[in-house]
């Protein structure tokens, strides 16, 4: 992430630097960039250049988060409203919430490099960090997963689970769909690179979008639990831990690391 403001200042040489501050994980890095100049006199475009370099999240290409409408129509289809209410991964994420007034759902998001998993160093460092010593994938297309009908049912049908959902999309999309804290639906699109933290506790679905391909991997902290409690399940601690972090408690859950913190 840069910084939103750039410094410049004019150096000798006809030249200007302007600096910025990157800031990655917990670690602030300064940038500076040398410009050449002819003379003096491009000041004012230098600045107006630099008032336009702006901060990109790296997860927005591969991640978009929307409410969703209330029509029957196919899942897979994108089901945005009419206007299109699209979700900040600020709202999504409750280790950025900064205002109490931001509602809180715990869902973490990394953009990674889905060519390169096996030596991707991020994602190592992620797995290390959060101890997701077990790793598998999970194809979701007729010819690779079993009991395909069966399975695509069971996914769509709102559940909790009493540890974490972690998928990171190698290849194809899909959509998670979780509960706001105002009970509305947020669906959550991700694309190949996409890598997402569902909070044990949530109520979530998933389905495939129209494009009907998903290659995900599924991460875990030791051996993998993957029961899904359909709706209600709210006597479950995982329930009532989630509800007291991310419903009940305006402004702040635990604080942790995500993608471009
Ligand atoms: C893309 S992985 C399949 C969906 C899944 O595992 C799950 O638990 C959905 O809630
Ligand atoms: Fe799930
Ligand atoms: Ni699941």
């Amino acid at each position: 992430m840069l910084s939103p403001i750039p410094d410049l200042r004019a150096v000798p040489g006809n030249a200007y630097v302007v600096s910025l501050v990157l800031r990655e994980a917990k670690q602030m890095h300064m940038l500076e960039i040398r410009i050449g100049a002819k003379n003096r006199g491009i000041r004012p475009i230098v600045q107006s250049v630099c008032a336009n370099i702006y901060c990109v999240d790296p997860r927005e290409e591969v991640i978009q988060a929307w409410y969703m409408d209330d029509s029957d129509a196919d899942q897979r289809l994108p089901h945005h409203r009419d206007p299109q209410e699209f979700v900040s991964f600020e709202k999504l994420d409750a280790s950025k919430i900064v205002s109490l007034s931001f509602s809180e759902l715990g869902v973490l998001s990394w953009r990674l490099d889905a060519d390169n998993y096996e030596t991707d160093p991020k994602l190592k460092k992620i797995r290390e960090d959060r101890g997701y010593s077990y790793m598998d994938f999970c194809e979701v297309c007729p010819e690779k997963l079993p009991n395909y009908e069966e399975k695509i049912k069971n996914f769509y049908e709102e559940h909790l689970h009493t540890d974490e959902e972690i998928r990171y999309c190698v290849a194809g999309s899909g959509y998670f769909d979780v509960r706001d804290r105002d009970e509305a639906w947020i669906r959550i699109w991700v694309k190949k690179g996409a890598m997402i933290v569902l909070p044990a506790g949530i109520y979530h679905r998933f389905t495939l979008d129209s494009d009907n391909y998903i290659k995900a991997m599924r991460l875990f902290v030791g051996d993998p639990v993957w029961t899904p409690f359909n709706r209600p399940h709210d006597h479950l601690p995982a329930r009532k831990e989630y509800v007291d972090n991310f419903v009940n408690k305006a402004g702040g859950g635990p604080a942790v690391d995500a993608a471009a913190a």
